[in-house]
């Protein structure tokens, strides 16, 4: 086993990862990489199949109980030798014998994570816990997508991954970043405890091709508003900013960390930082210049600022994102076009 290079506390472990199981001896499971992608029929997760698949060698298994995410996401994979797309929770128990695990399953959008705060802690908390029994069964290698959001309303700017955060743990939001940052606590024991090989993302706002439109996330809800015409809602004081990060370099970075020597965390974002009023009129004046731009009451606990340090994706990675928002922009309105049936008007 390579050596780990783990970015946390107590830095490096000397407990060997668990054998993995026998099968994978086996002649027939030799030829193939078998990935494990959690909540893979999401945003994100279908992203990332979409680039796993490139690769002949590899086998993915996608579990999603589509909550937020569809099959309509990896239509072109349905049917496929190498693919299998199975209907299941991540808060029950799984037993399949893979190579690497992907764990992405969460509600990401604050409407539906906040929509039922119980089951989105045990997404995050039993959910976890029971992906890790399953690398600990078959000695896979695991990677977590945790959040910007372990930050909270951060008080350090830009955000490094030793900041400890400063999140409020009673709010309406910390069933997801509290959730999240149990879940980095669960990686880091079942590594420190039983040898596990872990990956830790903190990935900062993503945006691209097949986000929901009504997925109430800022640049999807701006990106339909303009399209359909209708006002942009900049939720108060709009002066709070954001990074934000094309999907296909967050792919490249979650597959270069599962790759790579280092457990992380390792934050994954664009640095580029805007205003949320910056934004609106960055998507006004290249989608709809026609388009007004409405002020709206905000939710509790929105973060103020938010921008990634990624020095160590950088030296650790090789890592940087290559698409600026305003390359971003027109193909992600390229595809909400399609969706929505609306053409663009000259
Ligand atoms: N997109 C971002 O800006 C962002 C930022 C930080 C972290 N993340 C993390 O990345 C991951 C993917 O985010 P996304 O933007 O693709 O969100 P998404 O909502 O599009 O995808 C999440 C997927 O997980 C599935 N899911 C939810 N609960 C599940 C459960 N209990 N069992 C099985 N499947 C379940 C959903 O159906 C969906 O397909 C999440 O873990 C999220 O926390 C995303
Ligand atoms: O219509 C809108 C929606 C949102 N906003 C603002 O835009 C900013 C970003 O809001 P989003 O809902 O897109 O996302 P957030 O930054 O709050 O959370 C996000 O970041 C971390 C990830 O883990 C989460 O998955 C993701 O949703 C907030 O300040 C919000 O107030 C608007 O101004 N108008």
């Amino acid at each position: 086993m390579a050596k780990e290079v783990s970015n946390g506390p107590n830095h490096v472990t000397s407990k060997p990862p668990p054998e993995p199981s026998p099968l994978r001896r086996a002649k027939f499971f030799k030829a193939n990489m078998r990935i494990l992608v959690t909540g893979g029929a999401g945003f994100i997760g279908s992203h990332l199949v979409d680039k796993l698949m490139e690769n002949e060698k590899n086998e993915v298994i996608v579990v999603d109980n589509y909550f937020t995410g569809s099959k309509d996401n990896l239509r072109q994979w349905i049917g496929h030798p190498r693919f299998e797309l199975i209907r299941h929770d991540v808060t029950e128990p799984l037993l399949v014998e893979v190579d690497q695990i992907y764990h992405l399953a969460c509600p990401a959008s604050p409407i539906f994570y906040k929509y039922n705060p119980v089951k989105t802690i045990k997404t995050n908390v039993i959910g976890t816990l029971n992906m890790l029994g399953l690398a600990k069964r078959v000695g896979a290698r695991i990677l977590l997508t945790s959040t910007s959001e372990v930050y909270g309303d951060p008080l350090v700017h830009p955000q490094t991954e030793d900041y400890w955060g400063n999140v409020n743990p009673i709010g309406v939001r910390s069933c997801y970043d509290e959730g999240k940052r149990v879940a980095e606590t669960l990686m880091f024991d079942y590594h420190r405890q039983h040898g596990i090989e872990i990956r830790i993302a903190r990935i900062f706002n993503t945006y691209g091709p097949r986000m929901n439109i009504d997925d109430g996330r800022v640049v999807s809800n701006f990106l339909a508003q303009a399209i359909r015409d209708e006002a942009l809602t900049v939720q108060l004081p709009g002066t709070q900013t954001r990074s934000f990060c094309y999907v296909s370099d967050m792919v490249d970075g979650l597959i270069r960390l599962m790759e790579g020597d280092n457990t992380g965390p390792i934050n994954l974002g664009n640095p580029g930082e805007f205003t949320m009023l910056e934004l609106a009129e960055t998507v006004k004046e290249m989608i709809n210049p026609e388009v007004e731009i409405m002020t709206v009451e905000n939710t509790p606990d929105d973060p103020r600022q938010r921008k990634p340090d990624i020095t160590k994706a950088k030296e650790l990675l090789g890592w940087e994102p290559k698409i600026k928002l305003r390359d971003g922009i027109p193909l992600m309105e390229e595809d909400f076009r399609k969706r929505l049936g609306i053409l663009r008007k000259n």
